[in-house]
Order: structure tokens, then sequence, then C-alpha cells
């Protein structure tokens, strides 16, 4: 039986002569090897007839093309599908779009990415309407664009913009494609396809210029001028990404078009692209696409046809760090937002707090004062529970107190409507507990964000056994209107991110009261990709927060937790932190972090309260040691979480992981790369450190059963359960 084709183009000629070729390839037009064959055929059948003079080419429902079907990069990775190297960028977009003998135009509305942006590039003219996005992300995925944009785009734009926008994979919009030369016109939807037709009859009777971008030059710095350009952008690359190769591939396949001519440039990309498509980089963050776009599909949740209700006013308890975030996040997603506080003094301090939140991004360019003034305008400061009548959802954000959160709770139930969502933004005290005093389990959700709330990407949803189906949809649908990636989780000390993260701390407290050096941890752990190390990362937080949550994990997993006196010890004597300039750094005036030379005083002494000693190999640890005894043990945990079905599946963990603490997402996350290094490597190294520095290491069940049989740490229960 004949598989179903992956999307087509159609054509339609219309009495002017003109072809229309537009992609179908719901639901972003994707460029699938069907689409791309149908296009080839289309153009090949509308360059044949005669009664055809020129040819537009758009996407169906207002959206150009999201780009090459990355779903179909797996087949090439594996072998399963077998490609002629150039046969897209060479012979279908430059030897027939861009080398026909008819006029091209591309009608670009909605997107035009990666392959999408490629395609209109080759075509002799471009018009747009003021909201398409246009742009090449593909570094973002491991890979440089493959469809000829690392050659056309330069020659478009200069180089100096090609890089910047391949570099930091962000698009443009029409305007400013217009601006910088990508587009010819920007027109309103309505008109973009009359608009393209009549472009390119003005091309044919030589009204407008006939342009193939491939062998534009007026754009292209002089040789000497361009490789100044390269030299800052290389060492911009190096900087920003030092793990990375293919943004200095990218350079160089750009720098090869320059100087050896834009067709020997197309096939160094071609050859280029091949062998990035195949690294590991590449597979590491195709994963994390397509695992961020899955956090959404919670199985028993959203495929039930629930419609998310509108929620309009959200009220706020608690105008600190957490609920002013909060509350910054939720206005700049146009929701109305009343924040409670105690007193006036407390309630002024918290609206104070997000003017500064959005006064920063203003004064980063990334505001006007309208819009300001517009977004501020929906905060409204409150004393007492006497608006809550009319609001759809609450997020408690006061401090982590049991009984002041169960009163709350219970006020709550007397003054918001029924209808009203109860959220809390609790990190780790149990939401069956909070809602105690409550008759409204059902609506009672746990809404995590990570501090700074309106900067931190992630939101964990926290569900009981009894919050409903539709709040779960609901709080994934202003996750969304926020622009947070949410993670639905089960109830449990930590939840999914701090639960997995709490063994990262810890492992390094060991490690260095037997001898390893902070500040070389810091540094491995920071080379490895984290943005910071797991000492910086305390300083930050503040000594008291770290003790607090600290406490919860004790008490909860006695066994497994490591207690060190060393902060303690240094609290003892008013350092916390980064907020008293004293930590485990010392911090200058501009929160330059400085090692301290004292802070071996306090190891030691934390060293002697836990009777340990210094042991030589530890002192000595290699990069790569410190790396896995500092990550095998979030591994494990992360294991005991899947297990206990707090995640529904690894990949939301990896999502989880680089979302909330920064875990380098060209690494996959968490537990794809513990699979990329074997369950059976894990286990037996975590196995041997626990016999030689204790219960902490112990591998959990989860990773001994998955080694044994060795099955990736991912793979979902039934698929373990039936191998076993
Ligand atoms: C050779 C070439 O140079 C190589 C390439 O072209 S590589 C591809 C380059 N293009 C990209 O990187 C764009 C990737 N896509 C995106 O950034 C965003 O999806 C978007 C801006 C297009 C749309 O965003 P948004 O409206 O929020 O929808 P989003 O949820 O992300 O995507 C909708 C669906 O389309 C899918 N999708 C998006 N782009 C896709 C693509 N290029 N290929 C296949 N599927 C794609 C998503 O996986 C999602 O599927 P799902 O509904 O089953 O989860």
């Amino acid at each position: 039986m004949a598989t179903k084709a992956k999307g087509r183009t159609v054509v339609d000629v219309g009495a002017d002569g003109i072809a229309i070729v537009t992609i179908i390839n719901p639901p972003v037009n994707s460029l699938s090897f069907d689409v791309l064959g149908s296009l080839k055929e289309n153009l090949d059948l509308v360059m044949q007839m005669d009664g055809v003079k020129a040819i537009v080419v758009t996407g169906a429902k207002g959206k150009f093309s999201g780009g090459f079907d990355i779903t179909a990069f797996g087949g090439v990775q594996e072998g399963r599908v077998k490609q002629k190297p150039g046969w897209i960028s060479v012979e279908i977009i430059t030897d027939t779009l861009e080398a026909s003998k008819k006029p091209l135009v591309a009608a670009i509305d909605g997107l035009a990415l990666g392959g999408g942006l490629e395609v209109a590039m080759a075509c002799h003219a471009r018009i747009s309407t003021p909201t398409a996005q246009l742009g090449l992300p593909e570094l973002q995925l491991g890979i440089i664009p493959g469809f000829g944009g690392t050659q056309r785009l330069p020659r478009l734009v200069g180089l100096s913009k090609a890089l910047e926008m391949m570099l930091t994979s962000k698009p443009v919009k029409g305007e400013e494609a217009c601006s910088l030369g990508l587009v010819d016109a920007v027109v309103s939807p309505h008109e973009l396809v009359n608009t393209a037709r009549q472009w390119a009859l003005d091309i044919l009777e030589h009204r407008r210029p006939w342009v193939a971008s491939l062998y534009k030059t007026d754009k292209i710095e002089p040789l000497g001028d361009a490789r100044e350009i390269f030299k800052f952008a290389r060492a911009q690359a190096r900087k920003q990404a030092p793990n990375l190769k293919h943004p200095l591939v990218c350079i160089d396949v750009i720098e090869h078009g320059v100087v050896s001519g834009p067709r020997s440039g197309l096939w160094k990309e071609a050859e280029a692209f091949d062998g990035l498509l195949h690294s590991d980089t590449c597979k590491s963050l195709i994963h994390i696409f397509f695992s961020q776009r899955g956090t959404s599909k919670v199985p028993g949740v959203t495929d039930r046809g629930l419609v998310p209700r509108q929620v309009k006013k959200v009220a706020i308890l608690g105008g600190g760090l957490m609920g002013s975030g909060i509350a910054t996040a939720l206005i700049l997603g146009n929701y109305s937002v009343i924040l409670k506080e105690v007193n006036e003094k407390f309630m002024e301090a918290g609206i104070g707090r997000v003017k500064a939140n959005l006064q920063s991004r203003a004064k980063k360019g990334n505001m006007t004062q309208e819009r300001f003034d517009k977004t501020i305008s929906l905060l409204k400061g409150v004393l007492d529970y006497e608006s809550f009548k009319d609001v759809d959802m609450v997020i408690e954000a006061v401090i982590e107190n049991v009984s002041l959160k169960q009163q709350i709770f219970a006020d709550l139930e007397k003054y918001c409507p029924p209808h009203c969502i109860l959220a809390s933004n609790t990190s780790t005290i149990d939401l069956n507990l909070i809602g105690e005093r409550t008759k409204s389990q059902d609506r009672i959700v746990g809404a995590h964000f990570f501090s700074p709330a309106h900067v931190m990407p992630l939101l964990e949803i926290v569900r009981t056994n009894q919050t409903s189906a539709q709040v779960i949809v609901d709080l994934l649908d202003i996750g969304k209107k926020i622009r947070k990636t949410p993670v639905v989780v089960g109830n449990c000390t930590g939840f999914a991110v701090n639960r997995m993260f709490f063994p990262y701390t810890q492992a390094a407290f060991l490690l260095v009261e037997r001898g390893a050096d902070v500040y070389h941890i810091d540094k491995a752990i920071t080379k490895f990709g984290m943005p910071m190390g797991p000492f910086r990362l305390a300083d930050l937080v503040g000594f008291g927060v770290a003790v607090a949550t600290g406490t919860q994990f004790v008490q909860n997993f006695p066994e497994r937790t490591y207690k060190s006196m060393l902060i303690p010890l240094m609290q003892e004597n008013k350092r916390a932190g980064e907020s008293t300039r004293k930590g485990f750094y010392l911090y200058d005036d501009k929160r330059k972090a400085n090692p301290d030379p004292e802070l071996k005083n306090y190891i030691e002494k934390a060293r002697s309260i836990s009777g340990v000693s210094i042991d030589p190999k530890v002192s000595k640890l290699p990069e790569k040691d410190i790396i896995e005894m500092i990550f095998f043990p979030v591994v494990n945990e992360a294991c005991r979480v899947l297990d206990e079905g707090i995640a529904v599946k690894a990949a939301d963990l990896d999502i989880s992981a680089v979302m909330g603490m920064g875990f380098p997402p060209y690494r996959g996350g968490i537990i794809f790369w513990a699979d990329s290094l074997g369950s059976k490597y894990i286990y037996s190294r975590l196995e041997e450190w626990s016999k030689l520095y204790g219960g902490f290491f112990k591998p959990c069940a989860y990773l001994a059963a998955r080694a044994a049989k060795g099955i990736p740490l991912s793979a979902p229960a039934e698929q373990a359960t039936s191998r076993l």
C-alpha cells in the first residue's frame, strides 16, 4: 500500500498568465521531501506551459513555510533516507527555481523560516506582510542553513546582519526585512498575492529588476573588511558557546562563499550541513525542540477535548521577589492583575519591584514608554479580599509557612468565585497539606515559577490526585500565553526540578570535604555548559533559601542527604551568599565573584565535624570525574522521579533541567545525556562511589533494573517491563 504523501504544492494558473504555486503542509507548511519533490515537479510543469508568464510562490493559510520538515531529519540521521548532496540546494532551489526562465516572486505571510526563507531568497523578488517573520534559525537545531541560506542571506542584507541573524537564530519582521533589503515590499495580507502577481509581471516586462540573489555582490564587503567581520564573529561565537562547533562551521561556510564564489559556497554548505546533521549536538537539539512541544501533551488531560477557559483577572498574594516576578510575567501576557499585600508599605514595595522589572526591559530597548504605561496599568495593589469576587485565578506566593498557607486557602475559598483556580507557588510544601482546610481540592494546583519569574522560561504545573483536568488545561494555556514552557508534574517534595537538582550542591559539598577545590569544581561544571557551578549558584540563591529547602530534603529523604555543616558555619559569620557580598566567593561593587582564600578555614571545620579526611584521589579529580560525581546523583534522582510517576515522561525532565536549571540544551537534557553515556556505565560508577563514599551515591532500583537489562533510562515503563 502506498504511504500517504506528507504535504504537497498546488498550482493555479490565472487569466493574467501568473501561476500561483502554494505550499500545503499543515500546521506550518514545512518542507518535507514530498513537498520539495512536488515543488520541483510543479515548477518544471509551469516552466513548460506556454500560457504561464511568471510564477508566485506562497504558502497556504497565511504561512509561507516554517522550513525543512524537522521530523524528517531522523530518517537521514539513521540512514533510512538517502539524499544526494546538493539535490535540494543546487538542483531544485538554484538550478530549477533561481535559474528559471520565468520570473518568480515569493508572497510571504506568517512565517518564512529556515528552508522556507531559503526558497523565498532564491525567488527573484519577495513581498511580505508587516507581521511576517523571516529568519534562519537552523543553528538552534545544531545545523547550518542547508538550502543556500549561508550564501544568499549575506548577499541580500550584508555580512554583519546575516551573521547576526544566523548566529542568534532571531527572525526579523516584514518592515525590518524590507529596510534590510531582504524583501522588496511590505503590504497587507489581503493585498499580498495580487501585489506579488503584479511584481512578477513587472519583472517580466523589465519595469522591475530580475535579481538572482546568489550572484548579487553589492552588499558584500571588500575582502579585507570581510575578514575582519569574520574574525570578530568567530571571537564572539567562541565566547558565547565555547562547546559548540557549528556556529564556527557556519562562519567558515559563509567565508568560503565570499572568497571562492557562491556556487562553490553552495557545495561547501551542502557538505558541512550533512556532517553537522549527524552530530550529537544536532540530535540533542532536535530532541529538545520536540520535547519542548511535547510538554503540553499530557495523557488523560489534554487528549480529552477540554477547551481552556478564559482567564481575564488574576490575583497574586505576596509582592515579594517571586510574587512581583509572577505579576510582571502576567501583565506582560496582558492579564489584569491584582497584587495583595498585608500593608501599604509592602504593597508599594511589590508594585515598585514590578515597575523595576519593566524598566529594566525598557532600558534594554525591549519596551516603549507607551507599552510600559499600558502594561503597568494592568496592575493594581490591594490590601483585602474585597476585589477577589471576580478573579479567575489566584496565585499564592507568600513565605513557605504551612499554617499561613492553609489559612490563606481557607479564606480564598470564601472570597473567590467557585470557578476560580487556586494556585500556590510553593517550591516544596505538599499541596494536599496546603488545601487541607478547604473543600476545593479539585481546583488546587501548583504554579511553580523559577526566580526571576518574569525571565526564567519554565513553569512547573503541579497536580495532586484531585486537581481537575480542566484546571491543568487552563494553566497550560496561561503558561503558553505568558511565554513559559509548562511542564506538568506530580506532587512531591521539590517537584521535578528542585528534587532532581538537590544532589547537585550536596555532591559538591561531599567532594569539597574530601579535598576537591571549590573553584575547580565550579570551573569544571561551567565548562560542561552550566551557567554557573554549584557554589556560585548557592551564593546567588542565598544561604537562607538553601538551608530552608535543604531541611525539606533532609526530612523527606534522610538516607540520601549529605549533611554538611559548611553553610551553617559560614552563616555564623554572617556570610550568606551574594546578598551579603560574602559566600563561597567575595563580591565587589560590580557583583564580580572573586575566590576567597579564607574559605579553607570553614571547609576544614566542616570536614572535622563530618569526621572525614582528605582523599588524595578526590583532591586531584580530573574534570570528567568531577562532572560525573556531581551529575550522576542528579541522574539517579531523576530516575526516582520517573519511577514514582512524578514526571509523565523522561523528555519532560530533559526540558525541566534545561529550562529550570540551565542544563546545556546541546546535551539534550539530563536523561538524554545520561542515555548517551549508557545506564550500565552510570550504574557502575555510582555503585563504585557508594562503596567508597556512602549511601548518597547508591543507585536507585529504577537505574539498577535498566542497567541490568541495558535499557535506556528514557524508555517508557511498558517497554522496560516487556523486556524484563
Ligand atoms: C535545510 C534547511 O536549512 C533546514 C531547515 O529548514 S531546519 C528548520 C528551520 N525551521 C525552524 O527551525 C522553525 C521551527 N519551528 C518553530 O520555530 C516554530 O514551530 C514556529 C515559529 C514555526 C511555530 O511556532 P508555534 O506557532 O508556537 O507552533 P509550534 O507549537 O512550535 O509548532 C506547531 C507544530 O508544528 C511543528 N513544526 C514546527 N516547525 C516545524 C518544522 N520545521 N518541521 C516539522 N514540524 C514543525 C511543531 O513540532 C508542532 O507540532 P505539534 O503540534 O505536533 O507539537
